[in-house]
């Protein structure tokens, strides 16, 4: 199989280095690439000409070398071109399958594996039970049926030359059962093959020059099938990876003394994977996949990363395991591209070797790249319930308007503001998102309109321009608002304040506003409503932990028993991750609550805030409050609300109400989340087309290129 892969490749244009055993199989029963020879750092490792690679060609590269795609792919460029460019991949290698030793790419297609066999694909109903509360709970139906059933069957009824039945056998419902089955049952098959193997890469100009490939654009995509090049398995760990990818024109090929006797006829660009430092005999090539969640990884790969290096990373989590023993986990350590220091080294070291006893007793390694979902929707009924208890209600039209402006003021996403989904990192654990919409939600009528005017203003002085505009930040929208503290109104009072519900941003809301991003500063001007928005937050973030059927207690102990194994194992892993980051959040909040009352400065340029507070301040002074008395300003005037009336009149009121809502510190403090510098934002956003199906990156938020240290 692998020599009929390479000679295919020679035909073709491409090469292997020749010390590489690209099917190598590993101790833990996958395949992968392996050297057989030492390698030195910048050897290449693998060249791919274009015209081997499967994928759906734009317009220009079919204009010039239509000819050159299968006839599948020309018959979906003509004739399905709203197809999701992974469902068209899918169709395009499917029928390369189905058509067997005939198909030009048979011998890639026997380089394939059966299955992906822990993608969530192949989850049964029971299994994918136990994802319940995770972002990858299935709430409709089963996405590759229903994706088969409105997308796919309709395309291989019409084109059976182009996608073959598949043998086969006597059974149950009469023959169109038995086809309707074989096809679903191939298209779960390649679907699995193609979202854990196939390439997302930004469409681009051929001709226009080398990119780097790891950086996955949300729109724009296309679904490259690589052959050879996706026999590389992921590293999370920087440390262990050794290899890129780089796509080059001809030119560049050329000056790179990659296709001396001149490119293959026809070919524009090729496909380069190279070593980036020297790799020894005997070890495995590895790449990244891009900064992934574990909800990520297994929904598009089926697997979680099982290694290895971040227990050695300062600050790092331990290293552990889903799949495997967890003493085995704990003995593979390796790496250090860890960047942490300062203050947290002290702590970081201790938690590291926390980290390592709890991996040790079977906790596992927890990915810094986790993410954690928290629904608009929790977040307005917690938070309309708090206005309601403090008898102000939100009437339905103030609520609407709320959720407008915050969708135009890119809060809340524009297409479905109600879908909106606030991405939780375990490295920004309180995104300022959730914490502007917050405070939007809990703000009086009246403040909500002085907020639409002046940020509707800034729009207007700015010519309608959304862009590298600062919000409204700082600025105080609320200042000098009137109606705090007001009592309940009954219906008629209620409908009045709808019909009440300013006009002046009316309209507005359709056109993009400035984004809006309030941060802290309301909340240091007036100490009641930052304690109604963090006791909101922290409400949220408590309903948000409640929607799994397990405690984090629960799931530790699930993983240390030698009963959780297999994907139930995975499934624990991923639901601890997502708590993992709501934990975080929770502290984060009750640690910014605490800074607001002990008036220390927040945020990015507290440091300096500190430094010049320290220069201002005269000698033996107390520090005043918040930015105002950092800034030499008077504090603001204490203001009341409604729940002020409890919560402040009794001191322990708020730290009452936190203790209930937060975390469980015995839970708490496990050091395993912080690790690598380089996680990025990772989202599960608006899905570009409605397949259903597909993998974390047609759902997602692009991924940084790696850094060119790594
Ligand atoms: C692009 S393929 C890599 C080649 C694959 N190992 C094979 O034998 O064909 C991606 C698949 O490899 C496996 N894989 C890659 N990296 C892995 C890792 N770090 N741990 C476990 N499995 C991994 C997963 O099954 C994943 O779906």
């Amino acid at each position: 199989m692998a020599e009929a892969f390479e000679e295919w490749l020679d035909k073709h244009g491409g090469k292997k280095h020749a010390s590489l055993d690209l099917v190598k199989e590993l101790p833990n029963g996958d395949r992968g690439v392996v050297a057989t020879a030492p390698i030195a750092e910048g050897e290449l490792l693998l060249l791919l000409p274009i015209n081997c690679a499967l994928y759906m060609p734009n317009d220009e590269e079919w204009a010039k070398r239509g000819s050159s795609f299968p006839e599948a792919v020309g018959y979906l460029h003509e004739h399905h071109r709203t197809l999701s460019p992974f469902l068209a991949t899918t169709l395009a290698l499917m029928s390369e399958v189905a058509r067997g030793g005939e198909s030009a790419w048979a011998a890639y297609v026997g380089t394939l594996p059966p299955s992906c066999p822990d993608c969530l694909l192949n989850w049964s109903k029971e299994e994918k039970k136990d994802l319940e509360g995770t972002a990858l709970e299935e709430l409709g139906p089963d996405p590759a049926a229903d994706a088969f059933k409105r997308h796919v069957a309709p395309i291989l009824a019409a084109r059976r030359d182009l996608w073959p039945l598949q043998q086969q056998g006597e059974g149950e419902g009469g023959a169109a059962a038995d086809e309707a089955a074989a096809d679903l049952a191939l298209f779960v098959r390649v679907a699995g093959l193609v979202q854990s193997r196939a390439f997302h890469l930004e469409a681009e100009n051929w001709v226009s020059g080398a990119k780097e490939i790891s950086k996955l654009e949300g729109g724009g995509t296309q679904v490259f099938l690589l052959p050879g090049i996706d026999m590389i398995n992921h590293s999370h760990n920087p440390a262990r990876r050794n290899a890129h990818l780089q796509r080059l024109n001809v030119a560049q090929a050329a000056a790179a003394k990659l296709t001396e006797g001149g490119a293959p006829e026809g070919v524009e660009a090729f496909f380069v994977m190279r070593a980036d430092k020297p790799i020894a005999e005997g070890e495995e090539v590895l790449h990244t996949y891009g900064n992934l969640s574990d909800a990520q990884l297994l929904q598009t790969y089926g697997f979680l990363d099982s290694e290895d290096g971040f227990a050695q990373l300062p600050g790092g989590a331990a290293s552990g395991s889903g799949s495997q023993p967890p003493e085995a986990a704990a003995e593979e350590e390796g790496g250090n591209g860890g960047k942490k220091g300062g203050k947290k080294r002290g702590k970081a070291g201790a938690s590291a070797a926390k980290g390592k006893e709890e991996a040790e007793e079977g906790a596992g390694y927890r990915n810094p790249y986790n993410a954690a979902l928290v629904p608009w929707e929790a977040v307005e009924d917690v938070c309309c319930g708090l206005m309601k208890s403090m008898d102000q209600g939100l009437p339905a039209a103030l609520k609407r308007a709320k959720r407008e402006f915050l969708a135009a003021a890119g809060v809340l996403q524009v297409a479905a503001p109600e879908a909106t989904q606030f991405v939780l990192l375990a490295r920004e654990p309180l995104p300022d998102e959730l914490l502007t919409a917050v405070q939007v939600l809990l703000m009086t009528k009246e403040e909500f309109n002085e907020l639409k005017r002046e940020h509707g203003g800034e729009q207007a002085a700015a010519g309608g321009s959304a862009a590298g505009k600062k919000g409204a930040a700082g600025k105080s929208p609320i200042k000098g608002a009137a109606g705090k503290g007001k009592k309940g109104k009954g219906g008629a009072a209620a409908a009045k304040e709808e019909a009440e519900v300013d006009k002046a941003g009316e309209g507005k809301e359709a056109a993009a506003l400035p984004k809006l991003s309030l941060g802290t500063a309301l909340l240091e001007e007036d100490e009641d409503f930052a304690e109604m928005v963090c006791i909101a937050t922290l409400q949220v973030l408590k309903s948000c932990v409640e929607r799994y059927p397990s405690t984090s207690k629960e799931d530790v102990r699930l993983l240390k028993s030698s009963e959780c194994t297999g994907r139930q194992r995975l499934a624990v892993r991923v639901r601890l991750g997502e708590k993992d980051v709501l934990q975080l959040a929770q502290k984060a909040v009750v640690e910014l609550l605490r800074k607001l009352r002990e008036g220390e400065p927040i945020g990015k340029d507290a440091g300096e805030e500190e430094e010049e507070e320290e220069d201002e301040k005269p000698q033996g002074k107390k520090p005043a409050k918040g930015k105002a008395a950092a800034k030499g300003k008077p504090p603001a005037a204490k203001k009341r609300r409604g729940l002020g009336a409890e919560a402040s009149s009794d001191e322990g009121g708020m730290e009452a109400d936190a203790a209930a809502t937060a975390v469980d510190e015995e839970e708490d403090d496990d050091g395993l989340l912080a690790g690598s510098d380089d996680s990025e934002r990772v989202g599960y956003g608006a899905d570009e087309f409605d397949d259903g199906i597909g993998e974390a990156h047609d759902r997602g938020k692009a991924h940084e290129a790696p850094k060119a240290s790594e």
